[in-house]
């Protein structure tokens, strides 16, 4: 397997840079996700690795060699794109064989090799069925078994579940990361889809306009995007201008009212995000903690919505009092229907406080 570096990597297309300056660094047997929104620059990211794109300025190292006028298959790179590209008048078999065959590895070895992989990808027996004859979760295991055939150094991924419905994409996933690990392969994949990333990688890339604007383990990234873009694209709504006391620290005074910050917050104007899971629902006829913040905001139920693979969470969206609307997480169990009134407060571990965007 192969560690992949990317310095300094700029495409222009006339004024436009799709990547502008990338620093990037896969190590062996790591898989990592770019996420971003269309247009941000992540199939560009793919296509210069592969050889598919020159860049006009920056590096690119496949464990540590520069690629510089290295033809595509001649960079031991695999790709699995999200329309998978099989070939629809081949048999299972067929397909998978195809890298191999290019490569003129002997027959008994091809053999020997594709139904290694339909095993291994969970298609075992498939070799003579026609690819039309299989289901598009299936089709997508076969183009998995093709790109990694021929043991590429590097296996990216487009979009790869990105056509698949969402229950058949989540249980694939899992699958997929369960597999690169026991191969070990080392893998840059692109998705659009948080979940999808969030599953897969041991690190995730957010890009913005052609930048590298974020990246970390998944978790942190999640927990304490690094902007109002990143959390905005991770699908954060309650975020609004903001305030952060000095008089008071842990205080920040935002159009919902007062809510609480990390004690460590700078004081001054912010960016305030609260994660849905810090809107707790209290009840709008529950005794208040004696009158200081104990009353909470009152609320409205606009909607309800079941999330999360078991359904055991529901997001609600409130209208409140005062201040845009509001999204809160809270469990199936204690959800208030529509229409009610409730009074919420927040907790200031939810609350991730993001530079001032006008700083
Ligand atoms: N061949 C090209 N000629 C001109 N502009 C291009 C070309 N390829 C990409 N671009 C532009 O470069 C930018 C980045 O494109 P890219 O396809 O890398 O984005 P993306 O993040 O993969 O988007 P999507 O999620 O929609 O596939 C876009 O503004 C796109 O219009």
């Amino acid at each position: 397997m192969a560690s992949l570096r990317l310095r300094a990597v700029t495409v222009r297309y006339g004024g436009l840079a799709a990547l502008d300056a990338v620093d990037l660094d896969v190590a062996e047997h790591e898989i990592v996700c770019v996420l971003g929104p269309s247009g941000s620059g992540k199939s560009t990211l793919l296509r210069v690795v592969a050889g598919l794109t020159e860049p006009d300025a920056g590096r690119v190292l496949l464990a540590g060699r520069d690629q510089r006028g290295v033809p595509p298959h001649r960079r031991g790179v695999g790709l699995m794109f999200q329309d998978h590209q099989l070939f629809p008048t081949r048999d299972v078999g067929g397909n998978v064989d195809f890298g191999l065959r290019v490569r003129g590895e002997p027959r008994e070895d091809r053999e020997a090799r594709v139904a290694e992989l339909l095993e291994l990808v969970g298609l075992p027996g498939t070799r003579r069925r026609p690819v039309a004859t299989l289901s598009g979760g299936e089709q997508q295991r076969v183009a998995l078994a093709r790109a990694l055939a021929p043991r590429p150094g590097l296996l990216m991924l487009d979009e790869p579940l990105g056509q698949l419905d969402r229950s058949l994409r989540e249980r694939l996933v899992v699958e997929l990361r369960r597999l690169f690990r026991r191969l070990g392969t080392t893998v840059l994949a692109v998705t659009h889809d948080q979940g999808e990333a969030f599953a897969l990688a041991d690190r995730v890339v957010v890009m913005e306009g052609g930048r590298i604007v974020q990246t970390g383990d998944p978790a942190e990234v999640w927990q304490r995007p690094a902007s109002e873009f990143v959390a905005r694209f991770l699908g954060f709504t309650n975020i609004v201008p903001a305030t952060v006391r000095g008089t008071v620290p842990g205080t920040a005074d935002t159009p919902w009212g007062a809510v609480p910050v990390p004690a460590d917050a700078p004081a001054g104007p912010c960016t305030l995000l609260v994660r849905p899971g810090g809107v707790r629902i209290e009840e709008a006829d529950a005794p208040g903690d004696g009158g200081t913040s104990g009353a909470g905001l009152p609320c409205t139920v606009t909607a309800r919505t079941l999330r999360g693979g078991g359904f055991s969470e529901i997001s609600l969206l409130l209208e409140p009092e005062r201040g845009p609307a509001l999204e809160a997480s809270c469990p199936l169990r204690s959800a208030p229907e529509p229409g009610a009134a409730v009074r919420v407060v927040f907790t200031a571990d939810d609350v991730v406080v993001l530079p001032s965007e006008t700083a």
